[in-house]
């Protein structure tokens, strides 16, 4: 019995591993379009601060803004404030810090969870610096980034859970980043948060990404009769859809 649900578990995981190119945009009717950031609309690079961001990305995605009657949300893993420091002040819904502070295109905040605790940053930084990796500050959150130390990992990680679990707080995992947010924020939740909102509502939600934590913007999509679109190959995933590669999204969006 365990054999057949193995085989089958397996199956479906080779079914999700080949996905479909998504329809061309023009042809979904009313979207609502959720949009992760890094390593679905600028290429993944060796440090936060590396990624290469081209010049007009912030113009042409309001111009796509404005395709979709406003329906657009930029939804990362980033603090606002650093995701802007990229794309400059782009005027579309942003949720950052993995959902745990949303603003919508006019600026106006629709979610905050307050700080983490400056123990916690602290300690995450002290401990960045002993084992030298990259300690991320973030406004609603606090990351390690381990890229350039990669055979730490496990150590990172147990570091930040511990830490976590002594404070009650949650963590998340992305590439080559582990991160402390506030129990219960997710993409997810700013998906549902902006879904039942103009101009969101009633449209057909669509999650674009590429990391694990996108699968809660996909999940959540799919939750509301919508779907994922999975950027490069990553299984499991809940996505239905897939594209390639950081260009072929540009491409598929137009922009
Ligand atoms: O939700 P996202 O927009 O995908 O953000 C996830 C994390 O992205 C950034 O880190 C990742 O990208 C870096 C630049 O390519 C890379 O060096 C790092 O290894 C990746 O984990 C960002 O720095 C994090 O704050 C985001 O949570």
């Amino acid at each position: 019995m365990r054999r057949v649900a193995n085989a089958l578990c397996l199956w479906l995981m080779l079914q999700r591993s080949n996905l479909p190119a998504p329809p061309a945009l023009k042809e979904l009717g009313e979207i609502a379009l959720f949009l992760d950031f890094d390593g679905t609309l600028v290429g993944i690079a060796s440090g936060p601060d590396a990624i290469a961001v081209p010049e007009l990305l912030g113009k042409s995605l309001e111009e796509l803004a404005r395709r979709l009657d406003g329906a657009l949300a930029i939804v990362t893993g980033r603090s606002i404030d650093n995701l802007t420091s990229f794309l400059g002040d782009v005027s579309v819904h942003l949720a950052g810090s993995h959902g745990g502070h949303v603003l919508s295109a006019k600026g106006a905040v629709l979610r905050e969870t307050t700080a983490l605790p400056s123990e916690v940053k602290d300690g995450l930084a002290d401990y960045a610096k002993r084992a030298g990796i990259l300690y991320e500050r973030k406004t609603h959150g606090a990351a390690l980034h381990y890229r350039a130390k990669p055979e730490a990992e496990a150590e990172v990680r147990k570091f930040a859970e511990d830490l976590a679990g002594k404070h009650q707080l949650a963590t998340k995992s992305g590439k080559c980043v582990i991160e402390i947010v506030r129990p219960g924020i997710d993409k997810g939740g700013a998906v549902e948060l902006l879904a039942g909102r103009e101009p969101f509502a009633g449209k057909t939600a669509i999650f674009v990404g590429d990391d694990v934590t996108d699968e809660d913007g996909f999940a959540a999509c799919n939750q509301l009769g919508g779907f994922g679109i999975q950027i490069g190959q990553r299984t499991p995933t809940q996505a239905r859809y897939r594209l390639s590669s950081v260009g072929d999204l540009h491409e598929w969006l137009q922009i």
